[in-house]
C-alpha cells in the first residue's frame, strides 16, 4: 500500500520522516516538488510506501495540496499529521491524539441561537470518520488519546473560545487547522483518512511562551516510528479485503 501523509510545515514533515526512517544512515530518496511547489518525500517500509507532503497551513491549503498529490499517484490511505492544541486535561502538552472523528468546528454560521455547522445548514459535511479499527489500533500502538480532532481556520486564543468549542464538542481531544481539508480531499478520491496530532500547547488563552513545539515534534516522530508497521498491517489486510469485494 502507498500512504500519503500531509503536514502543514516542513518541521512537521521532518519529524514524520524521522519516525519513518529506521536506519538514518540510509534515509532514502531526496525530497522532490509537486506542481504547485509542494515538497514531497518518499519513505519505503516493509509492506508500505509513504509519501510525506508539506501542504501548507489551514484547511484550504491542506485540501489543495492533498488533492494535488492524490491526482498524481494512487494511494490507499491519507493521513493528516502535525502539531495541535490539546484540550486539557485529556490531552496534555507532549501527548498524542488520534482522531476518531475529524470535525470542521468553525465552518458554518453564527446565529442569534449560537453557531450552526455547515451540515446543519444543509451545505455538506461537518465530520469525516476515519476507519474505526485503524484509528483504534493507531491510538493503542502510539499511546494516543482517541478522540475527535477539531479543524479550525482561526486558532482559539481565549478561555471563552475554548469553552464554546468544548461545549459543542465535549469529547474533543485536540484542535488544529488542516485535518478537515485533508479529509475532504481524501473523500473526493474515495480514500480513508486518519489524523494524528502531537500537542504543542493547550487550547485556550494565547500564551506563546507556553508552547512546547520541540516536545510536540519529538512526540510526532516517535508516534510515526510506531505507526509505520500499524499502517502497513492495516493496509495489507484492508487491501486483501477490498480485493475480495
Ligand atoms: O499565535 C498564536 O497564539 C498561536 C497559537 C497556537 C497555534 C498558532 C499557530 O499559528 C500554529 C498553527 C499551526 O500549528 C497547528 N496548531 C498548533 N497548535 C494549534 C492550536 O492550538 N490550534 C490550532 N492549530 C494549532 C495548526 O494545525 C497549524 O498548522 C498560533
Amino acid at each position: 500500500m502507498r500512504a500519503l501523509v500531509v503536514t502543514a510545515v516542513g518541521a512537521e514533515s521532518d519529524s514524520v520522516l524521522t519516525g519513518l526512517t529506521p536506519h538514518p544512515d540510509s534515509p532514502g530518496p531526496e525530497p522532490r516538488t509537486l506542481p504547485g511547489s509542494y515538497p514531497i518525500t518518499r519513505r519505503d517500509l516493509p509492506g508500505i510506501a509513504f509519501d510525506v507532503l508539506v501542504g501548507g497551513v489551514g484547511p484550504a491549503a491542506a485540501a489543495a495540496g492533498t488533492a494535488t498529490a492524490l491526482a498524481l499517484a494512487e494511494y490507499g490511505l491519507v493521513v493528516s499529521a502535525g502539531i495541535g492544541g490539546g484540550f486539557a486535561p485529556a490531552a496534555p502538552v507532549g501527548s498524542l491524539v488520534v482522531a476518531d472523528a475529524i470535525v470542521a468546528a468553525d465552518l458554518g454560521a453564527q446565529t442569534p441561537d449560537g453557531f450552526v455547522d455547515v451540515a446543519s445548514l444543509g451545505f455538506g459535511r461537518s465530520v469525516h470518520l476515519p476507519p474505526a479499527e485503524l484509528a483504534a489500533r493507531a491510538a493503542e500502538a502510539t499511546g494516543a488519546l482517541l478522540a475527535p480532532v477539531l479543524t479550525v481556520s482561526t486558532v482559539t486564543g481565549t478561555a471563552d473560545g475554548a469553552a464554546a468549542l468544548a461545549a459543542r464538542h465535549p469529547m474533543a481531544g485536540a484542535e488544529a487547522m488542516e485535518g478537515f481539508g485533508v479529509a475532504e480531499a481524501a473523500a473526493a478520491h474515495g480514500l480513508p483518512v486518519l489524523e494524528i496530532r502531537a500537542v504543542s500547547n493547550a487550547v485556550g488563552p494565547r500564551d506563546r511562551a507556553a508552547w512546547r513545539i520541540g516536545d510536540a515534534l519529538a512526540a510526532l516522530a516517535e508516534g510515526f516510528r510506531v505507526l509505520g508497521p500499524v499502517l502497513a498491517n492495516w493496509g495489507e489486510r484492508h487491501e486483501q479485503h477490498r480485493g475480495r469485494s
